[in-house]
């Protein structure tokens, strides 16, 4: 009798577990070294700050890695830098230049309004999991994936942010709207990958 093959995660379920891994990962980084990841990142960055004209990145949620070292380093070097911003929860995700001021609809820190709007050509996008041809899985709700074929069309670079576990080597599927990333960057280094 054939014996059936062990059920292949679906999106959803490795969604959750690896959720769960970077909660249970980021909640045993002590402060210290949780710090010293996040110039590390900054560091690893280096290459594509430096390339680029204006990034925009995310602010971090609790169990994310935080960029904003990599954002402060960039503005150190005369670049533009952007957060997303929502008017509100249906709203399509913009990037607006200046700090983060206001909680928005998602409960995370965003520019203020009146900021003004940037066109970024490097991206830094959070994931919970990435393969190594760059298919990404976020938090579910399409945010990027409506952003990313217009930044792409403009010729952006599109790089993934995350603690090092979340390159994962077997090969994600992905949906007829996700647009592959160029890249992924840890405190581990810098990945590009072939195109
Ligand atoms: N830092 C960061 N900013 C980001 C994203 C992200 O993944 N990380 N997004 C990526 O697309 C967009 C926001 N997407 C979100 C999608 C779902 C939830 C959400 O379900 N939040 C839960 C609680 C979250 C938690 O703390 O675990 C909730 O509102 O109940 C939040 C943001 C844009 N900004
Ligand atoms: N280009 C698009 N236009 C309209 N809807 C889209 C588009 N891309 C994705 N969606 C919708 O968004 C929902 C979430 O998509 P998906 O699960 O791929 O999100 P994700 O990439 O994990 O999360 P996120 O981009 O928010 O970090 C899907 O139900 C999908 O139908």
């Amino acid at each position: 009798m054939a014996v059936p093959s062990p059920p292949v995660l679906d999106k959803g379920a490795l969604r959750d577990a690896m959720r769960r891994r970077r909660r249970d990962y980021a909640a045993s980084l002590t402060p210290e070294t949780r710090k010293r990841l996040e110039a590390q990142l900054a560091e690893a960055l280096d290459p594509l700050l430096f390339a680029c004209t204006r990034v925009a990145a995310y602010f971090p949620m609790k169990d994310e890695v935080s960029c904003l070292p990599a954002l402060e380093r960039a503005r150190a070097m005369g670049k533009t830098t952007a957060l997303p911003f929502f008017a509100d929860r249906d709203s399509r995700m913009t990037f607006r230049a200046g700090e983060p001021v206001d909680p928005g609809p998602w409960g995370i820190l965003q520019p203020d309004a009146a900021a003004a709007i940037v066109s970024p050509d490097l991206l830094l996008i959070p994931l919970i999991v990435i393969d190594i041809s760059g298919n990404r899985i976020g938090m579910g709700k399409g945010h990027y994936d409506r952003t990313l074929p217009g930044l792409r069309g403009a010729g952006a670079r599109l790089v993934g942010v995350g603690w090092p576990f979340q390159l994962v080597t077997e090969q994600l599927a992905p949906d007829p709207w996700d647009v592959p990333l160029d890249g992924f960057a840890s405190p581990d280094g810098l990945q590009e990958f072939a195109r």
